[in-house]
């Protein structure tokens, strides 16, 4: 099977991508000066909402202490940080004080705390908040490594470790382990591997799995097609068979697991991959283990048949609608003693951060909580280190770094030549190849225009019903089409067999966005290809991530990335001890350029609704509720 396009000098219908809402074309000059207008009509609120915090502040010092309220999701100020960064510079100018590199870093600890605020939320239930419960212990489990892997000394650890280039951090941390058989799996799991072509564990798992199976918090960072969903779902599927063999739950009983990620497509994988090893178990003669798939856009009566008749021991869910079914009271985290966010940067952030937080507030008691990504920012490590209990920090790789089997090319096209130039990219590989772009609208562009032009292509975002959203997925996944036109929605976590090349059609405004796209392809040990198309449309900040991701990567950096000035290049380090942006990762600016912080700003000026609801302004919201 392979892509054989002729070149047609067709010219695609209309300049789609320098349009407005209208659909009138905006020249770059104008679309610059209405960007500028709209940062001053920022700043002028920033100096409104300032003087009305110091006015606030001065009544709040005879004020007590507001109490802390169940249910009540945190305050969160819809000012842009670039514009408080804006702010902060300019008081201190005003005082007399020189902008150096340690006011800088005064600056950039300043957003960085304003930034992590809302996520600190997040992992903590209201009620431990309020009572200020914390735990010190981890929970237990019954699971202990063999006698000869328990005996291996320190150095004997951290030898294995090194070898395997994984970094560890914490206190107490469970030897790794090589085998799949010396971790204790049975042997119908074991078969279940090989019948995957899986046989031994990828650094991720060989130190993840035993500190999961020990009953240790984690935060599990490791690049794209590592083989992240494997390292949290085994040992869940082994807690919820040791609990089903010590008491079978009965009718609404359950979750005792819950598997949270960003979008349905996403969950709708990880729900296949739990199911492929508890039918495993249950025909080799152990109990049934029943999942839950709870994602928006699918009846919610054929979700809850399942819990109303038997019990579930594990749900993967979106949080939107997990957090709907808690809310109303069709289910409990009442048994829940394991929470996993996959992409759980994505689901600290804006969008998903009270959604989290709202559904930490139904634990009653500790559980294990994991957080897995192959990007994961400095505040979200930190904050996660403070919150969880005696933690693990397991990282193969720095987290946000591109997967080095992927061969990244960029190249600099004209945007009206960029569609029929894209017929001559498809070129480059054999199918499968996945397009990403970031507008909806661009999607269904790119889709009609390669259907036109005979490729057999399919294409998914946010705007999409659901049954529609599955059958692309599907046909893409088994070979039935060779193209993917999508948004970011299918940027994470989706493991596409043997994806040859992805393009990026736009480039993402944020990195991480980047390093999760041309991740769909070079997975588990193969190699890949991925194009990126970029222009003067493309932001300077994202420009110089990407050059600095490239450089990081030992990729060929194209010329009009090597003339860009670099202020990255004298830097210092940032406010968290690492280079470049102290809230993204980016590591081609700094916090107080950050692309994503005023991204957030828009979005929370646009509204919440409109942001979850994928609707906003035609980009790839990811409609996960
Ligand atoms: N130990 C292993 N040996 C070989 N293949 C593996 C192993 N573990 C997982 N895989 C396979 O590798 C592929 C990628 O795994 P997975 O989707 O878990 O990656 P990931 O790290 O979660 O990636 P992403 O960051 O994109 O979500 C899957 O097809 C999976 O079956």
């Amino acid at each position: 099977m392979s892509v054989h396009l002729r070149l047609c000098p067709m010219v695609f219908p209309s300049d789609i991508f320098n349009m407005n809402q209208e659909g009138l074309y905006v020249p770059l000059k104008k679309r610059r000066e209405e960007e500028e207008y709209r940062r001053l009509q920022r700043r002028k609120l920033v100096h409104e909402k300032l003087r009305q915090i110091d006015e606030d502040s001065e009544h709040e010092e005879v004020q007590e202490e507001p109490e802390i309220a169940i249910e009540t999701a945190p305050v969160r100020s819809n000012v842009s940080l670039i514009d408080q960064s804006f702010e902060i510079k300019k008081r201190r100018e005003e005082a007399g004080v020189d902008e150096d590199t340690s006011t800088q870093s005064t600056t950039e600890v300043q957003l960085l705390h304003e930034a992590s605020h809302v996520q600190k939320a997040a992992l903590v239930s209201a009620a431990e908040r309020a009572e200020g419960i914390r735990y010190a212990e981890s929970i237990k489990t019954t699971w202990i490594p063999p006698k000869h892997i328990a005996k291996m000394t320190e150095e004997e650890c951290d030898l294995v470790r090194s070898k395997w280039h994984i970094l560890v951090d914490g206190e107490d941390i469970p030897p790794p382990i090589k085998t799949f058989e010396e971790m204790r799996f049975p042997p119908a799991i074991l078969s279940a591997l090989k019948a995957k072509n899986i046989v031994r564990p990828t650094p991720i798992q060989v130190q993840a799995i035993p500190c999961i199976l020990a009953g240790r918090d984690i935060i599990g960072i490791a690049f794209t097609g590592s083989g992240k969903t494997m390292t949290f779902t085994l040992p869940l599927i082994m807690r919820v068979l040791e609990q089903e063999v010590k008491m079978p739950i009965v009718s609404r009983e359950g979750p005792f697991g819950v598997i949270l990620g960003p979008s349905r497509e996403l969950m709708r994988q990880t729900f296949e991959i739990v199911k492929d090893f508890t039918s495993a178990l249950f025909k080799a003669g152990f109990p049934e283990l029943r999942s839950i798939l709870c994602i928006g856009g699918q009846d919610k009566r054929d979700q809850l048949d399942l819990i109303y008749r038997q019990g579930v021991h594990i749900a993967i869910a979106t949080p939107g609608r997990f957090k709907d079914f808690l809310n109303s009271k069709k289910m409990n985290l009442d048994l829940c003693e394991y929470i996993c966010l996959d992409e759980g940067d994505r689901m600290l952030d804006l969008g998903f951060d009270e959604e989290v937080a709202s559904i930490f507030n139904h634990f009653k008691s500790q559980r294990q909580t994991l957080i897995f990504s192959a990007t994961m920012p400095q505040k979200f490590q930190d904050f996660a280190k403070e919150v969880l209990v005696r933690p693990i920090l397991v990282n193969v790789g720095r987290a946000g770094a591109a997967n080095l089997d992927v061969l990244q090319e960029v190249e600099y096209v004209k945007q009206e030549a960029k569609i029929v130039y894209l017929l001559e990219c498809l070129q480059k590989t054999a199918p499968p190849v996945l397009i990403f772009c970031e507008r909806k609208g661009d999607v269904d562009d790119i889709h009609e225009y390669l259907l036109l032009k005979g490729v057999a292509a399919v294409s998914i975002h946010g705007g999409k019903d659901q049954v529609e959203r599955n059958e692309a997925i599907d046909a893409f996944k088994c070979g039935d089409k060779d193209v993917l036109v999508a948004t970011d929605i299918a940027a994470k976590g989706l493991d596409f067999p043997d994806i040859q090349h992805v393009i990026n059609f736009d480039m993402p405004i944020e990195i991480e966005n980047y390093v999760h796209r041309i991740g769909r392809t070079g997975r588990c040990g193969k190699t890949g290809v991925a194009t990126t198309f970029i222009n003067k449309n493309v932001p300077e900040s994202a420009l110089l991530d990407l050059k600095h991701l490239l450089v990081e990567a030992k990729q060929r950096v194209p010329p009009v990335l090597r003339a860009l000035e670099d202020p990255m290049e004298t830097s210092e380090s940032n406010a968290t001890g690492s280079k470049g942006c102290a809230f993204c990762g980016g590591l081609g600016h700094r916090i107080t350029d950050c692309p994503k912080l005023d991204a957030n700003a828009r979005k929370i000026n646009a509204g919440r609704r409109d942001y979850l609801g994928g609707q906003s302004a035609g980009y790839g919201g990811d409609n996960m509720g």
